[in-house]
């Protein structure tokens, strides 16, 4: 058995060797002649799985990619040729959920905020969203939900439309899907009209896909307000060639990093093993909990004292998201976005550090922390 998996995909060869032999492919470069002789495809989003890369191939049977997004994947093409093919929901789900909290902690010492007194527009509200609205909601900050599929199919859901949660929200977060066509289409959702409706000071965040900022039009917009708009930005338009005009304006600006934990993307690889060994009626034998590495802190003692604003120094043991911004600005020009993304440094999540003590807050808990037994 012949697999073929991008390079930055971590723990590849420690969950599929057992399987066949595992070559390692440069995601962005690949081409149909270096996956001729491919029985398995394992891929991440920067490589586009469609016609034309599979051109040469007549022997695959499984494509995996270890992401969450899948609008690189041409679905309709692989259903055509029966050649299953899987991704890995909610992988790196905590990851970015720990990204934008990072974020929103930054904001709110540099704008000096009360982020109680915000309202955060959450738009996309599945493993990513809701997840980002538990942690939100148990710190008391206040949430508005957008999410017109999830409307539709569930009579309980709350949701906010678009329209107005450009009107009410202080900041809004970006963790929908990027889509073309459907009923509900994402790409360029914020443009130069929507943009025109927020709030004049309202933040953005986005961490989902690039294009469903209308880069250009996020850059006429701050480029002509006064009122600076606090802007986050991990996912940009036409990467890794990104619109670097925007980067004085950006108060978090990131290479496409938010899932990149190491408990992110090594859950992409495993989710990926899992599903091809059940779709073989084979036994999973490798387990991630026995593959990642000991993390560098591993206990905390809460005190009986610890309270919401220490939430955020407790969070910055583990990440603080200024360091991933530090490292595009100083590094973009010489290395380019994809070599810092491949260089990317280790970032545990929360889950990692185990709290001790009789007091440890549930809201700690809810924000993905670990309790120690
Ligand atoms: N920056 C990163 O590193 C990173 C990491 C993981 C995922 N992502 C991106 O984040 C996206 C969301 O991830 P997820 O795991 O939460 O996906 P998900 O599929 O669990 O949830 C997406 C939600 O968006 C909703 N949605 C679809 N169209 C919408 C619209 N027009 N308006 C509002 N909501 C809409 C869906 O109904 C769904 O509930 C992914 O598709 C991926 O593109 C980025
Ligand atoms: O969709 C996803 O899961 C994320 O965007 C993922 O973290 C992208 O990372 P990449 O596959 O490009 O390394």
């Amino acid at each position: 058995m012949q697999i073929f998996a991008d390079e930055n995909m971590p723990l590849v060869q420690q969950f599929f060797a057992e399987l066949g032999d595992v070559h390692l492919f440069n995601g962005r470069t690949v081409t149909a002649e270096q996956l001729k002789d491919a029985d398995i495809l394992l891929v991440r989003s920067v490589t586009n799985v469609d016609a034309a890369l599979l051109a040469m191939n007549s022997r695959l049977r499984f494509v995996g990619t270890a992401t969450i997004g899948i609008d690189h994947i041409d679905q309709q093409y692989l259903a055509q040729r029966n050649i299953p093919f899987v991704s890995a929901p909610g992988c790196n789900a905590q990851s970015v959920t720990e990204y934008v909290l990072s974020s929103l902690w930054c904001l709110a010492e540099k704008y000096q905020w009360d982020l109680t007194d915000k309202t955060v527009g959450i738009v996309g509200v599945g493993n990513i969203g809701s997840r980002l609205a538990k942690a939100l909601q148990a710190m008391n900050i206040s949430v508005l939900l957008c999410d017109p599929p999830r409307a539709e199919r569930e009579s309980s859901f709350v949701h906010t439309s678009f329209e107005q949660l450009c009107k009410q929200a202080d900041i809004i977060s970006f963790h929908a899907p990027l889509t073309s066509g459907g009923r509900w289409p994402t790409r360029h959702m914020l443009n130069k009209e929507t943009l025109l409706s927020l709030k004049p000071d309202c933040a953005l965040i986005n961490a989902a896909r690039g294009a469903i900022l209308n880069n250009n039009a996020l850059l006429a917009d701050v480029a002509a307000t006064k009122s600076r708009r606090p802007i986050v930005l991990d996912v940009w338009e036409n990467e890794p060639d990104i619109l670097t005009a925007l980067l004085p304006y950006t108060d978090i600006a990131t290479v496409h990093i938010a899932g990149h934990s190491v408990e992110g993307k090594a859950r992409g690889t495993e989710m990926l093993y899992q599903q091809y060994c059940q779709l073989q009626g084979i036994p999973a034998n490798q387990q991630l909990s026995e593959l990642l590495p000991i993390p560098a802190m591993e206990k905390v003692q809460i005190s009986a004292n610890f309270g919401l604003p220490d939430v955020q120094n407790l969070a910055r043991l583990l990440y603080d998201v200024r360091r991933d911004d530090a490292i595009l600005r100083q590094h973009l020009a010489e290395q380019g976005f994809d070599r810092l993304r491949k260089s990317y440094p280790a970032r545990r999540e929360f889950s990692s550090l185990q709290l001790c003590g009789n007091s440890v807050p549930d809201y700690l808990l809810q924000l993905g922390f670990g309790l120690a037994q």
